[in-house]
């Protein structure tokens, strides 16, 4: 990856269903790395990521993604084969087999046939899944592993970006744990925006954070800045749940 100082820079950007406002003139920017994105139900996550991920436009404002403003035809072509999409629910055809259904991924992001095999073996090791899985069906995996094989179809094309909508969302607190040092792994080749209701994802995982609400960005910094805003209160929650907490109560 070129050395970006932002990966993804919104200026004045509005959004909108039909005349239902969702964003109204949002200006931040996320750097390289792990940035977690929170916010109440409904203030438009999974909204942003599609706006990220150049699958929604919005009605006014500058979207640049991985140094492209999304504007230009060409440029959205671009930025789709650089960034990996897991959304907030998927379905796996349960009858392929897991090496193909990688493969599939790779080859729908542009990479040429020949190297996706390879390419999905590559991913499917690095989210920990064994190689005696790749011949089994989809149908016969776990919950926990499809999750994997969910994360290696948004990494096998080698993404700059990889977008996970709520990732640990029915996991249980094993899966999550085991998520998380993936999440590190994958981070390792790639900066990550992941949105999540669950804070303590945020703190063991992200250096940035982005709170929506109120139609707006109500924070967009580091975790540990805002973890600092939290009034220390352990027997509520954490630092940055009570910071959450507070921002929430100030909207
Ligand atoms: N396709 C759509 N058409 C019309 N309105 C939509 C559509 N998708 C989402 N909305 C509305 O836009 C707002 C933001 O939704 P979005 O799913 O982005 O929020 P979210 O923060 O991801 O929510 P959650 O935490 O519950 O997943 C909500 O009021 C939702 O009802």
């Amino acid at each position: 990856m070129s050395a970006l100082r932002s990966i993804v820079s919104m200026h004045d950007v509005s959004f909108k269903y039909g005349r239902h406002t969702v964003l109204d003139r949002v200006s931040f920017s996320i750097p390289p790395g792990i940035t977690g994105l929170l916010g109440p139900n409904g203030a438009g996550k999974t909204t942003l990521l599609s706006v990220i991920s150049t699958l929604r436009m919005p009605a006014e404002g500058e979207v640049v993604i991985l140094g492209e403003e999304v504007s230009d035809v060409q440029a959205r072509h671009r930025i789709r084969q650089r960034i990996g999409v897991l959304p907030q629910s998927f379905n796996l055809v349960g009858w392929l087999k897991v090496i193909d259904t990688v493969s599939y991924a790779a080859w729908t992001h542009g990479l040429a046939q020949a190297d996706c095999e390879n390419a999905a073996r590559t991913a499917l090791l690095n989210v920990g899944i064994k190689e005696e899985l790749f011949s089994k069906r989809v149908r016969a995996l776990s919950g926990g592993q499809r999750q994997r094989v969910g994360i290696a179809c948004a990494m096998a094309h080698r993404p700059d970006l990889i977008l996970l909508d709520e990732p640990t969302s029915g996991l249980d607190p094993t899966g999550r744990m085991e998520f998380r040092r993936l999440l590190l792994e994958v981070a390792k080749s790639a900066s990550v925006i992941m949105s999540t209701h669950l804070i303590e994802d945020i703190h063991h995982t992200a250096q940035y954070l982005v709170v929506i609400g109120g139609m707006g960005v109500a924070y967009s910094g580091s975790v540990s800045g805002f973890a600092s805003e939290g009034r220390e209160n352990l027997a509520a929650g954490s630092p940055l749940e009570i910071a959450y907490e507070q921002l929430l109560g100030n909207l």
